[in-house]
C-alpha cells in the first residue's frame, strides 16, 4: 500500500493543520471546518493527478480544441458526523463524483472499550468504480475498517483511496493489514506517534466531530 504523507513536504497542508491543532484557532468552528475542506480540496486535487484521462474534441467559439477530461467514476465516501466538512472539499473538486454515506459510531462499555457500530449506509454500486473515502481521523482504524467493510456490500471497486487528516502510527499499519494492498492509497496530513488509553491521537487535535459541528452530549 502506498503511503502519501503531505508532512513529508513542505505546503500551506502544514499551515492549515497547524490551524487545526492550535487549541487558540481550532475553537472558531467556521475556520476549524473550512480548514478540512481546504485540505479536502488540495488532497483531490493531488488524487486527481494519479486518474486516467481521456481526450475529447470540445468546440470553443473559434474551432475545436482536443481536451482531457476524467475518465473514471469517482464515489466520495464519507463518515459521519466529521468527515462532513472534509467530504465537501472533495467535492468541490470532484463536482461529477457520485457519494457515499456511512455513519459509524464509537459506544462505549466502559470508559476505555468501545465498539464502534455501523447503523446508516447510503451508497451506489462500486463495481469498478474508483472510492474516495475521506474521514478526518484515523485512530484505531477501526470506524474506516467496519465503514469500507459495509461499503464493499455495494461493489467491488477498482482502487480505494484513503483519504485522513491525522492519523496515527497505529491506524497507517491497521490500514496497511486489513486493505488491500495492490489498489489501496492512503493520504494524510499528518502521522502522530501515539494514542492514549481513550484511543485519542495524541498530540492530534481533540475531537473533530466536536470541533467541527459543538459538543454531543
Ligand atoms: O479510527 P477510530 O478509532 O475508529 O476513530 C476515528 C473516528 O473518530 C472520529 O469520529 P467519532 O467516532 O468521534 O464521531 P464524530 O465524527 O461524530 O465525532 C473520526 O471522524 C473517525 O470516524
Ligand atoms: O483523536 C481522535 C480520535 C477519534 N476521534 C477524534 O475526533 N479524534
Ligand atoms: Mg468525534
Amino acid at each position: 500500500m502506498e503511503v502519501i504523507n503531505f508532512a513529508d513536504q513542505p505546503s500551506l497542508v502544514s499551515q492549515y493543520m497547524s490551524e487545526l491543532r492550535d487549541v487558540n484557532v481550532q475553537n472558531d468552528m467556521l475556520r476549524f471546518r473550512r480548514n478540512l475542506e481546504r485540505i479536502g480540496e488540495i488532497m483531490a486535487f493531488e488524487i486527481s493527478k494519479r486518474m486516467r484521462y481521456k481526450t475529447v474534441d470540445v468546440t470553443t467559439p473559434l474551432a475545436v480544441a482536443p481536451c482531457q477530461i476524467l475518465d473514471e467514476q469517482v464515489v466520495l465516501a464519507t463518515i459521519f458526523r466529521a468527515g462532513i466538512p472534509f467530504h465537501k472539499g472533495f467535492l468541490d473538486y470532484f463536482d461529477h463524483a457520485q457519494n457515499a454515506f456511512v455513519s459509524a459510531y464509537r459506544k462505549y462499555r466502559e470508559k476505555e472499550n468501545f465498539d464502534v457500530f455501523i447503523e446508516y449506509i447510503a451508497s451506489p454500486k462500486l463495481d469498478g468504480k474508483t472510492l474516495i473515502i475521506a474521514d478526518p481521523m484515523l485512530a484505531t482504524g477501526a470506524s474506516m475498517e467496519l465503514s469500507y467493510r459495509a461499503l464493499l456490500t455495494k461493489g467491488e471497486p477498482a482502487h480505494v483511496h484513503v483519504a485522513s487528516i491525522i492519523a496515527s502510527k497505529k491506524a497507517v499499519d491497521y490500514v496497511r493489514e486489513t486493505f488491500p494492498a495492490d489498489k489501496t492509497t492512503l493520504w494524510v496530513g499528518a502521522i502522530d506517534d501515539v494514542i492514549n488509553e481513550h484511543s485519542y491521537i495524541v498530540p492530534g487535535l481533540g475531537d473533530a466531530g466536536d470541533l467541527a459541528y459543538g459538543i454531543k452530549e
